[in-house]
């Protein structure tokens, strides 16, 4: 089964129809990449796996997001649930004005832990898998702002790990930071991939290249072509997408 579906999805902002009849299916602990010019719904749609449009007025979908089979926008499902399990990072690090201990305990303490032992065996395992705990561990209690901008955004994706979510949405995640941090965002993408299915929205394609099996190509609020990673940057079958990673167009 799918980890991932969307059928027949439509989405509107008040008249403007940013999302047109778009389908796709992602498979289980794959990372896939939303790539396409500026403004033609890649973030629309990403945040539509967590819910995240519900919180802007006057928007509309139709269709269904599925995740484990089951719609997300069905009226039985607790929307704090299905965030915890559907993690998001987004483009500008945005740590909480805490420290980073208790950055990444916060989503475990939202949660109800109260097991201070299990809590901070937790936020060494997700600063560990978020490659930053040597740089951390001997001052978890000092502020999450006094990190670099790349820390940062490890602390965030340490901080949506530490809840073990099974979808980890990054909606272009480096594009803030300098090249030695993107490297090790990426890397960390391959890394938890291996228990997290991971959809990415990027502006650069030689990243969509390097991290991602699958890459969808968005054009003008329409999904123009979904497949493997090689095969979209080889030969896809649609013009547009072939203009669009040649540059000529974007
Ligand atoms: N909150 C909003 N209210 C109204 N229109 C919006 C809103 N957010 C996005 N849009 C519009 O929806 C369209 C798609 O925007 P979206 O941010 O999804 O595009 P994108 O492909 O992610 O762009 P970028 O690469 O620049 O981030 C754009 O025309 C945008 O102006």
């Amino acid at each position: 089964m799918n980890k991932i579906e969307a059928i027949n999805v439509d989405f509107h902002y008040g008249d403007f129809h940013a999302l047109k009849h778009v389908n796709i299916a992602i498979p289980n602990n794959e990372v896939v990449a939303f790539i396409g010019p500026s403004g033609c719904g890649k973030s629309t749609f990403l945040r539509l796996f967590n819910r995240m449009n519900d919180l802007i007025p006057g928007t509309r979908l139709t269709g269904e997001i599925r995740i484990d089979g089951k719609n997300i926008y069905d009226k039985s499902v607790d929307v704090d649930a299905l965030r915890k399990d559907v993690g998001m990072v987004f483009q500008r690090p945005n740590p909480f004005p805490k420290s980073i201990f208790e950055n990444v305990a916060y989503g475990l303490r939202v949660n109800g832990v109260k097991d201070r032992e299990f809590i901070c065996h937790r936020v060494e395992e997700a600063l560990k898998g978020a490659a930053l705990w040597n740089e951390v561990k001997h001052k978890l209690k000092e502020s999450a702002y006094a990190l670099s901008g790349g820390q940062q955004q490890r602390l965030c994706i340490a901080r949506a790990m530490a809840v073990e979510p099974s979808v980890l949405l990054m909606d272009e995640p480096a594009s803030a930071l300098d090249p030695i941090s993107t490297a090790k965002i990426e890397e960390l993408i391959c890394e938890l991939s291996q228990q997290t299915t991971i959809i990415i929205v990027t502006h650069s394609m030689q990243q969509a290249a390097r991290v991602s099996n699958k890459t969808a190509f968005f054009y003008l609020g329409e999904m123009v072509e979904y497949g493997d990673t090689k095969k979209i940057f080889t030969h896809p079958d649609k013009e547009a997408t072939q203009n669009y990673i040649t540059g000529r167009f974007g």
